[in-house]
């Protein structure tokens, strides 16, 4: 059987700024046509390990291939096949959907560029609003003519870059409906978020804290290498109990979710013997543990570097 190359294989990936190490030798390997999201604490590196991989700035160590092309030696030729869509809106307002679509086909001289815009339209519904001002438009729709813009020139690598911040769910959801479209033909898509359920419609999920990646794998392969384990609390008061029972030993987080309780830890015995105090008031069930619990763990164990000492 015929191996599929990865779209991406580094090791190493290691980044200074002032002698700070925010990127910490990260090893990444993404299939073709995959959608591999980005978690961690602000500050913690995820931009800059994905613009290392998209050849946007140069690793202090490290090595590897991005498209079968080598991450040190073929920046530029690695460049022309990514496209790459920033938190901020960077397209004209005063121009409409048609006319910024057809500013960027003109920015990389692509070929055939009115079939290219027209089918772009069409591709990401775009159509029936060609003719709209941009700066016009709702943050959902801003996004999606954002998203149209960066695969324009039919780029093999989507950098998506905390794609959806501020727009309603529903816009959300269709977006990423489009990405998932996008994958299936063949693009890989690496994402930055701090949202879980776009965390939990990628494919699979790398956590960086503080430059270190500390989880990799399908959302369920980190939920379960996390080892966490969750009891829920129901009844009388149990939501106002949080903030005590975080502090008993065996608890690593506890959190109200509405009228109810959801406490987790690595040990269900300790768990149980931790809540014991309130088992007649609250009804105590097992749980499954989510990613924000996974994540927030991770968070609190590790140690953040982003505080620069004078
Ligand atoms: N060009 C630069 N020069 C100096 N420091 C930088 C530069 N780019 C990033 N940093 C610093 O590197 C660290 C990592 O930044 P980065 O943007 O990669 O984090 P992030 O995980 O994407 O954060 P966020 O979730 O807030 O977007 C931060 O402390 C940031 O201030």
């Amino acid at each position: 059987m015929n191996e599929i190359a990865p779209a991406i294989a580094v090791r190493g990936l290691t980044k200074r700024f002032s002698g700070r190490t925010v990127v910490d030798h990260v090893d990444l390997t993404v299939a073709p046509g995959r959608i591999c999201g980005f978690l961690g604490p602000n500050g913690s590196g995820k931009t800059t390990t994905l613009r290392m991989i998209c050849g946007l700035i140069i690793p202090d160590e490290g090595e590897g291939e991005v498209l079968g092309l080598d991450l040190r030696t073929r920046r530029s030729a690695i460049k022309s096949q990514i496209g790459y869509m920033t938190q901020k809106f960077g397209l004209f307002g005063d121009l409409t959907i048609r006319e910024n679509l057809e500013f960027i086909a003109r920015v990389y001289c692509l070929d055939d560029r009115t079939r290219r815009v027209d089918e772009s339209l069409e591709r990401l519904g775009l159509a029936s609003r060609a003719d709209q001002l941009a700066g016009k438009l709702s943050g959902g729709w801003k996004q999606r003519l954002a998203l149209a813009a960066a695969v324009l020139h039919e780029p093999r690598i989507l950098l998506l870059d905390e794609p959806t911040a501020g727009v309603d769910p529903q816009a959300r959801r269709e977006f990423w409906d489009q990405i998932h479209a996008l994958a299936r033909d063949g693009l890989t898509v690496l994402v930055s978020t701090h949202y879980m359920d776009e965390a939990e419609r990628c494919h699979e999920i790398a956590y960086i804290a503080y430059g270190v990646m500390l989880a990799r794998g399908t959302s369920a392969e980190v939920i379960g290498a996390s080892g966490l384990v969750a009891l829920q609390g129901e009844g009388p008061g149990a939501d106002m109990l949080a903030a005590e029972i975080e502090l008993r030993p065996g608890v690593a987080l506890a959190a109200a979710f509405g009228a109810s309780i959801h406490v987790c830890g690595t040990d269900m015995q300790d768990l149980r013997q931790a809540v014991s105090p309130w088992a007649e008031k609250v009804l105590w069930t097992p749980a499954e543990p989510t990613l924000e619990d996974v994540f927030i763990h991770l968070m609190r164990q590790s140690d953040d570097n982003s505080v620069v000492s004078a």
